[in-house]
């Protein structure tokens, strides 16, 4: 099957230190790719680079393919690329006004103007991400005011606000408590089925529980790619099985 988004031979690096060096990579639809390995090598500067994030960070320079259903990110203006890649951030952060404000916005950026169609996607949505029953009669209300959670499943609403084909998400469980880290992952599990995911994890079990496929990075560089199965089961090197404590 043809790759939502896929990157061959990235190198990203910082004031001439390299991040990232030959990465490639692809999110196949109604899979989640989980990118794992020790702090510092480059999960990060990976996911921001599939949606040009890093080609604004000062001091970086990208190099290297990026595709968008076969076509190169070069020749797609900036916004349609955030459109139709969402990125989900590890700490939680809702504009500061209300929920329902949260992502009306983002549909009246990408054009949506019928009063009626925005609330009735607004509700949508939050059933989506299973907040609709806890924040139902409130949605005027600020949304700091939700808990960790909440304001994360928000978040997650904010970018399929957009209607994108492909959602990154970067920790989005970290700064969570137990509970509501099972709850997202079980949003994860469900929204694959529309939208090819990435999910950096510091979590293995996490890794294991929803990655399809897995990538593992060492220093910048993919040590170990293929199906979460063999990837975080079986790898082939000893480091990466030490690092996996198989
Ligand atoms: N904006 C930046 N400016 C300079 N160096 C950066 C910047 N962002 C990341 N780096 C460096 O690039 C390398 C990769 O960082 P990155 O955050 O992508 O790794 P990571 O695997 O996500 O780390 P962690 O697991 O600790 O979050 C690190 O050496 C980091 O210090």
């Amino acid at each position: 099957m043809e790759p939502i988004l896929e990157v061959r031979d990235l190198c990203v690096s910082y004031d001439g230190k390299p991040a990232l060096s030959d990465v490639s990579a692809q999110l196949a639809p109604q899979r989640v790719c989980a990118i794992v390995g020790p702090s510092g090598c480059g999960k990060s500067t990976l996911v921001k680079s599939m949606n040009l994030l890093t080609d604004e960070t000062p001091g970086a320079r990208v190099q290297g393919e990026r595709l968008l259903r076969g076509r190169s990110m070069a020749s797609i203006p900036v916004t349609e690329v955030r459109r139709r890649v969402g990125l989900v951030f590890q700490t939680p952060t809702p504009f500061p006004f209300s929920i329902e404000r949260n992502l009306s916005q983002v549909m009246r950026l990408h054009g949506m103007r019928d009063r009626h169609q925005i609330e009735e996607r607004v509700v949508r949505l939050l059933e989506t991400v299973g907040l609709y029953r806890e924040v139902k009669g409130q949605i005027h209300k600020s949304a700091r005011a939700l808990s960790g959670g909440q304001m994360q499943r928000l978040c997650i609403a904010r970018a399929l606000a957009a209607e994108p084909e492909a959602l990154l998400m970067d920790e989005p469980c970290s700064a969570l408590d137990v509970r509501s880290t099972q709850v997202i992952e079980e949003l994860i599990a469900s929204l694959k089925e529309r939208y090819a995911v990435a999910l950096v994890t510091h979590n293995l079990a996490q890794a294991r529980r929803l990655g399809d496929d897995a990538l593992f990075l060492e220093e910048g560089r993919v040590v170990e790619a293929g199906p979460a199965a063999r990837v975080l089961h079986e790898p082939a090197r000893p480091e990466t099985r030490a690092f996996l404590m198989l």
